[in-house]
């Protein structure tokens, strides 16, 4: 390719990534403003009473929950990945915070059988109210975005469950800072918490 021909098609590649930028950015904003801030304050609530934090997610749903569960470690709180190496058994007084765009992911829903076996609380974000994770929940988050197999659904023109993903990461980050303002701790107390050995 030629000098010319490669400005170009830099330009328009350029065009391209602005055009998706702003899809993103319109998909998440129509989609996160739906979401029922009651049921985010109630899993922040949830979050704020239980002894300690459990999250379970499969995939880039997991990774979200992984972002989460960083930030409630910032804030004091004791969280656990579950199918860590050293994440101990869930048991009352518990929560567990589940998320699946689907709500159907198996190795997600047997966590949230486990741990409503356990005498644990259990919060489920997810696009489909009538799943049977939503089913074992005690407290809804419903993100009205596609599912991950909702090929060319009018919801998105994204691939897959990146709607919900980005959704969740947002909705997750409103919740880490509406805990964060309900205490008096500031930044610089957060950051004593950060690891220190990466
Ligand atoms: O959010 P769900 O429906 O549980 O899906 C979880 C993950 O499964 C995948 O299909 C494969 O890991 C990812 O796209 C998605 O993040």
């Amino acid at each position: 390719m030629d000098a010319v021909a490669e400005r170009s098609s830099l330009s328009e590649t350029a065009a391209r990534a602005a055009l998706n930028l702003s899809l993103i950015q319109n998909e998440t904003a129509g989609t996160t403003n739906a979401i029922d801030v009651r049921q985010l304050a109630d899993l922040a609530e949830r979050i704020r009473g239980a002894e300690r934090v459990f999250l379970s997610g499969a995939g880039r749903s997991g990774l979200v929950l992984r972002m989460a569960a960083m930030r409630l470690m910032h804030l004091g709180l004791t969280v656990h990945i579950a199918g860590d190496t050293t994440t101990p058994a869930i048991t009352a007084g518990d929560l567990l915070l589940v998320a699946s765009g689907s709500g159907t992911t198996s190795g997600v829903v047997k966590a949230a059988e486990t741990a409503v076996a356990a005498g644990a609380d259990v919060a489920a974000v997810t696009t489909n109210a009538g799943s049977p994770l939503a089913g074992l929940a005690d407290a809804l988050v419903i993100i009205p975005a596609a599912q991950k197999t909702d090929h060319g659904s009018s919801l998105s023109r994204q691939y897959s469950g990146s709607l919900f993903e980005q959704s969740l990461f947002l909705a997750t980050e409103a919740v880490f800072q509406t805990l964060w303002e309900s205490t008096d701790e500031p930044a610089e107390q957060l950051w004593l918490r950060h690891a220190n050995l990466e």
